[in-house]
């Protein structure tokens, strides 16, 4: 359970998320549903505590709330994390990308020098999980985004987490394909009862994969709910503020910053 308490991220004047109270529960694949800039990867970012800016008080399951350097190495390690573009080194091999979901196991310096029989096949078995057994030794730059993607997910797995935060994860792909990775992203959840917060802005996503939506808009939460109770008119609301920010954006007139002209 990850409790957040009157949790608040400002930047100079920009208060990305206002003050928000909400629990997530174990074992649920949460959806956070939004348009872009409402503040979904700032509140994923305060699960973990990767934030810098948090107001307000983060409590987890199995900590005690004092957030030392050690206890946010160990909330990082048991909290695996998916971004939009993979965050893959394009370079290597998938098995190489995967087998870095275990470095927070490990000293830097261990981390140099290859890793455990019984790690490495821990990293063959999560390609397996994702279909990519046959890809363990292809470089990740000749895999499609798809593919891109379950490695992805392989190196989580093999982080063993007990959560998985994931940001946008199918946003760079096809409808097809999304739907793909994130019902292997919820299958995988469900099996393994790994708890899952997962942004996205898809509603037909949302509504077939997540057990809660959370909406955000305008870095406020304006709707908490089973995806049944979310409304055509709370979807309208979830994406009226954007509407309404682009239009008064562009009657806003353009500011003078005095660049100087290309030579
Ligand atoms: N480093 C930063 N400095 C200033 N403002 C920021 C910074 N990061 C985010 N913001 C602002 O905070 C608000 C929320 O941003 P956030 O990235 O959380 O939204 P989002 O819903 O994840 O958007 P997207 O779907 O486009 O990634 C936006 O108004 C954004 O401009």
């Amino acid at each position: 359970m990850i409790q957040l308490e009157n949790v608040s991220v400002r930047y100079e004047d920009t208060v990305a998320l206002h003050p928000v109270s909400l629990g997530i529960h174990e074992g649920q694949f949460t959806v956070l549903l939004g348009s872009s800039g409402a503040g979904k990867s700032t509140f994923l970012r305060c699960l973990n505590l990767m934030h810098s800016r948090i107001s307000g008080r983060v409590r987890v399951s199995g900590f005690d709330g004092n957030w030392n350097r050690k206890a946010l190495q160990k909330l990082r390690r048991e909290t695996g994390m998916i971004f939009q573009q993979h965050q893959l080194i394009e370079r290597q091999s998938a098995l190489q990308n995967v087998l870095m979901g275990r470095f927070g196991y490990h000293s830097v310096l261990r981390s140099l020098f290859p890793l455990s029989e019984a790690e490495q096949k821990l990293g063959l078995q999560s390609l397996k999980r994702v279909g990519l057994l046959d890809k363990a030794l292809c470089r990740v730059d000749q895999l499609s985004g798809g593919q891109q993607q379950r490695v992805g997910i392989a190196r989580v797995l093999a982080q063993q987490p007990k959560t998985i935060l994931a940001d946008e994860p199918v946003a760079s792909l096809d409808p097809a394909t999304a739907d793909e990775v994130l019902e292997l992203l919820h299958s995988i959840c469900r099996e393994d009862g790994i708890s899952a917060v997962v942004s996205l802005h898809q509603v037909d996503l949302a509504r077939k994969y997540a057990d809660r939506i959370i909406g955000l808009a305008g870095g406020r939460v304006v709707f908490d709910g089973v995806p049944e109770t979310l409304t055509e008119a709370g979807i309208e609301e979830l994406y009226r503020n954007r509407r309404s920010g682009t239009e008064a954006s562009m009657a806003d007139p353009l500011p003078n910053f005095s660049l100087p002209l290309a030579s």
